[in-house]
């Protein structure tokens, strides 16, 4: 136990050897004190030194000075141009003749002021008269800051007093060299651009204050451009990496013709050289390489030819259009001195038209026209950097977006929005008469000096990113539904888009360009732009089968409404027919007064015999009244004459009797009644003694519908038709007879209203009797025939049901619409709602019949309502025997009735 106890407090013993970690090497310097502890004793758990702390605490580290970053503002440099009288007093004094200015190539005329400015003399008195014009109007502070004075005049009438300007990146005075200029306005800025950042330089102010003269200057004097590439070559020269960078040159200039607009000409391209402008974008211009500054001078001395000068009262070639110089630099590979990938950069130098009040260039015509123009440009450009100032001081206001309301804004977007870097510089004048233009410009221009650059982006190619706008192209495709054609139009502009885009795309992954996108974001882009298409081509489709949907329903729509309308057709055409067919009746009624027409309906089940069997009740019929009777039997044939099996299931005979009698008006024939007799008989069987029961029992015999009406006819069409010996038609006996026969067998009514339409039985309400059914009626009546209300069967699905009645006797109905048969009995007849009474006539057969029937004491019947116009019904119960029943359920069953 107290070996163990040592163990666990004693200290583990050294390994015998060390494993020295070589792979990476890490050694600390050596220390003296490690030095010599090595050399004289093994490392031991005990000698570990300790951390030297106090040491590291006394070492003094330099603090690095962290200057915030404050963003760069926009440099506004101020250019006072020499007085007038400076070089025009000393002209007319020294020559005789005074020439047009050339600022290009130099003006020679330059020389001889500068040799007489060698003289002392005259030294003096200009560099005197200098001072006291510049007084006068414009006074130099320091390289910031002026002092503006207005004229006596002005300051008398107290309309304007002293200003400072200040705050301004130089001021550069009267006598300052284009090299100053250059020197501290284009140098930084060409720094930058040569370390691949793009910048612009834009001139501004009155015309004839020296713009012109300040960006191309004179071939003795250069200005700003000249030097610009005359120090680009330089540098290109003095630098190793020169052959990594080329250089191209592109001017143009934008003016503006009368109703056209404003224009782009290329000032290095053919004479038609006008460009094509959309939007912000300026197509085919035409960028000239250039190798070395005598190239680049040619051009620059070739574009100021082309450029649009005239002469105003300002100045004797003043520019009517803004002109714009680019210098592009383009990298070809990595750049050993900036240490980074350089992109294209651009330089860009505007020369804008110097605005002009009218009143002082007398402007007019065409000038006025392009002095309008310029001055609009002009202060679109200023509108646009005081809309930029706006907006840095309270970005939640918004960009306003002036820039569109000209081209060469548009064009400069960029720069007028604070994205890249840009320096101005304000050309005055400073003559007294200048004042107003001069103070205007500075009242403007000052405020602009406060605009930040501290949202710049980095240089971008934005040029080349506009020369393909893909989004645009893509908003072409109409998500509209076109018509077919329309799809194909699509898919295939879509393909050819594609297709040109990927051959442009791959033009451009020249691998030796490293601004053009890479191969496989080619490959992307043109996966996304085809899912695009796809997707918007299955919208177009999915548009297309919907209205073709559309149009489906509104066919089938045309298609249900032609139908209708064709069944409206038939039926209408079938009621013409039947119109026709009694018409034609109606007229061979007339022509055989008082002869009577009859149309009977019978079924197929009639037998002809049976139809020919039945007395002929002609004579029964008042000579002067028209009798139309339609009959519809239904009989179960004769019992004794057919055999059981043929009779069974077979309706003997469906008779619809209509009678219409024509009273004459002048007689009001007292036999001619309107009587509308509605008679309906079914008989089943007759004696059982030749038929079984089984056989014929429930079999409808007969179902007779009468109708009789009384109409008024002329007195000589009744004369003429009781002359007329024609017998009565074939209807006519036919209907006869079936009444006859049917009314002797009626004891009881078969209730197969479904064979006939209401509407017929409604028709068949009213009825005109022949005098034999006014007898028959009376008979009857004297019968005790009681009516019963007919219970009409109840036709569901194609079935007929039968509904028994306990007491049957006949069904008669009989409507008696003639006031004067009010009189005749009518015991039988049962009013109702006091209704005009009704006679029931029938004839003398119907009545042995009835008593006929009576003696058989028929159980069952079968009740048929019979409704009238007035909506009346009569119910007439018939007993049935249990055989008739069974059998008119057969009839009824076999035939779907
Ligand atoms: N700093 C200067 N030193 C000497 N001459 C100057 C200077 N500035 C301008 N000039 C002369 O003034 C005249 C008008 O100058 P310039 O044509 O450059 O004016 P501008 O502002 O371009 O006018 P515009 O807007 O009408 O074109 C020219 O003859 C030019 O040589």
């Amino acid at each position: 136990m107290e070996e163990e106890k040592q163990k666990s407090i004693s200290p583990p013993p050294c390994p015998s050897t060390v494993t020295v970690r070589r792979n990476p090497p890490r050694r600390a310097r050596a220390t003296p004190y490690t030095t010599a502890s090595k050399q004289n004793q093994p490392l031991s758990s005990h000698d570990v030194p300790t951390f030297p702390i106090d040491e590291i605490l006394s070492i003094q580290i330099p603090q690095s000075e962290t200057k915030p970053t404050v963003p760069e503002s926009l440099k506004i440099f101020l250019r006072i141009k020499p007085l007038k009288s400076l070089t025009t007093k000393v002209i007319t004094t020294n020559t005789a003749k005074s020439r047009p200015r050339n600022v290009w190539p130099q003006n020679p005329s330059k020389k001889h002021i500068a040799k007489e400015n060698r003289n002392p003399e005259i030294a003096k008195k200009v560099k005197k008269k200098e001072e006291e014009a510049a007084a006068a109007c414009i006074a130099l502070n320091d390289s910031y800051s002026v002092t503006l004075t207005p004229p006596q005049a002005l300051q008398e009438l107290k309309r304007s007093k002293t200003e400072v300007y200040e705050g301004f990146s130089h001021v550069f005075p009267a006598d300052c060299s284009q090299n100053d200029v250059y020197d501290k306005m284009v140098q930084p800025l060409l720094e930058d651009f040569m370390k691949g950042k793009s910048g612009m330089l834009a001139a501004l102010g009155p015309s004839g204050s020296g713009k012109t003269h300040t960006v191309f200057g004179t071939l003795k004097n250069p200005g700003i451009v000249p030097i610009t590439l005359r120090q680009i070559f330089k540098k290109s020269d003095e630098s190793s990496d020169a052959s990594v960078r080329s250089f191209n040159l592109s001017i143009f200039e934008i003016c503006s013709e009368r109703r056209k607009g404003e224009k782009a000409y290329d000032l290095l391209g053919s004479e038609s050289s006008e460009l094509s402008v959309q939007q912000s974008t300026i197509r085919g211009l035409k960028e000239v390489p250039i190798h070395s500054l005598e190239e680049a001078e040619s051009l620059i001395g070739q574009a100021m030819l082309k450029r649009a000068t005239a002469t105003t009262n300002s100045n004797s070639q003043s520019s009517r259009s803004q002109c714009i110089i680019n210098i592009r630099a383009s990298c070809n590979r990595f750049s050993n001195e900036t240490k980074m990938q350089s992109s294209d950069a651009m330089l860009t130098i505007v020369d804008l038209a110097g605005a002009e009040r009218e009143k002082r260039t007398g402007n007019q015509g065409e000038r006025l026209v392009e002095s309008n123009f310029i001055n609009n440009t002009s202060m679109v450009f200023g509108q646009c950097l005081r809309s930029l100032l706006e907006y840095q001081k309270n970005r939640k206001r918004g960009l306003q977006k002036h820039h569109q309301n000209s081209l060469l804004t548009r064009y400069l977007r960029d720069y007028l929005e604070g994205k890249k870097r840009m320096a101005l510089i304000l050309t005055v004048k400073a003559g007294e008469e200048d004042y107003l233009d001069t103070s205007y410009l500075l009242r403007q221009a000052s405020p602009y000096m406060k605009i930040k650059f501290d949202n710049t982006e980095e240089p971008c190619n934005k040029r080349q990113l506009k020369t393909f706008p893909r989004a645009e192209k893509n908003k072409k495709i109409k998500l509209s539904a076109p018509k077919n054609s329309q799809i194909e139009d699509i898919f295939h502009e879509g393909r050819n888009q594609i297709a040109q885009e990927v051959h442009l795309q791959g033009k451009k992954a020249d691998p030796t360009d490293r601004s053009s996108p890479s191969l496989e974001h080619v490959a992307q882009d043109k996966n996304k732009r085809e899912h695009i298409i796809m997707r918007n081509f299955s919208k177009v489709l999915w548009n297309v089968l919907k209205q073709y949907n559309e149009k489906l329903k509104v066919a089938e729509g045309e298609i249900c409404t032609l139908k209708d309308s064709l069944r409206r057709e038939e039926l209408k055409s079938l009621g013409l027919e039947t119109e026709l067919i009694s018409l034609k009746s109606s007229c061979l009624v007339e022509s055989c007064i008082p002869e009577v027409e009859a149309v009977v309906y019978a079924n197929e089940e009639v037998s002809a015999d049976e139809s020919s069997e039945s007395p002929v009740p002609s004579k029964n019929v008042n000579d002067d009244v028209r009798v139309r009777c339609h009959l519809s039997s239904q009989n179960d044939a004769e019992p004794r004459s057919v055999n059981s099996e043929e009779n069974a299931g077979i309706p003997s005979a469906t008779t619809h009797d209509e009678t219409v009698v024509t009273e004459s008006p002048r007689d009001q024939v007292k036999d001619a009644v309107l009587v509308p007799c509605h008679l309906s008989s079914q008989n089943d069987a007759e004696p059982r003694q030749s038929i079984s029961s089984e056989e014929n029992v429930g079999i409808p015999s007969a179902t007779t519908n009468v109708e009789t009406e009384v109409t008024e006819f002329p007195r000589d069409q009744v004369i003429q038709n009781q002359d007329d010996p024609t017998p009565s038609p074939e209807q006519v006996e036919v209907s006869q007879d079936c009444i006859n026969s049917r009314m002797s067998n009626v004891q009881t009514k078969s209730a197969i209203s479904h064979r006939c339409p209401d509407s017929e039985k409604q028709e068949r309400n009213r009825r005109l009797l022949p005098a034999p059914s006014r007898s028959l009626t009376e008979e009857m009546n004297d019968l005790d025939i009681k009516d019963k209300p007919i219970e009409k069967p109840q036709v569901k699905n194609g079935k007929t049901r039968v509904q028994k009645k306990a007491e049957s006797t006949k069904v008669q109905e009989i409507e008696v619409p003639n006031p004067a048969r009010e009189s005749e009995p009518t015991s039988t007849t049962k009013q109702r709602n006091g209704q005009k009474p009704r006679r029931r006539l029938q004839p003398a057969a119907s009545v042995l019949l009835t008593r006929e029937i009576n003696t058989l004491e028929i159980e069952d019947d079968i009740a048929e309502p019979k409704g009238n116009r007035g909506g009346k019904k009569t119910t007439v119960s018939q007993p049935r025997s249990q055989g008739s029943v069974t059998l008119l359920r057969l009839l009824t069953d076999n035939l779907h009735l």
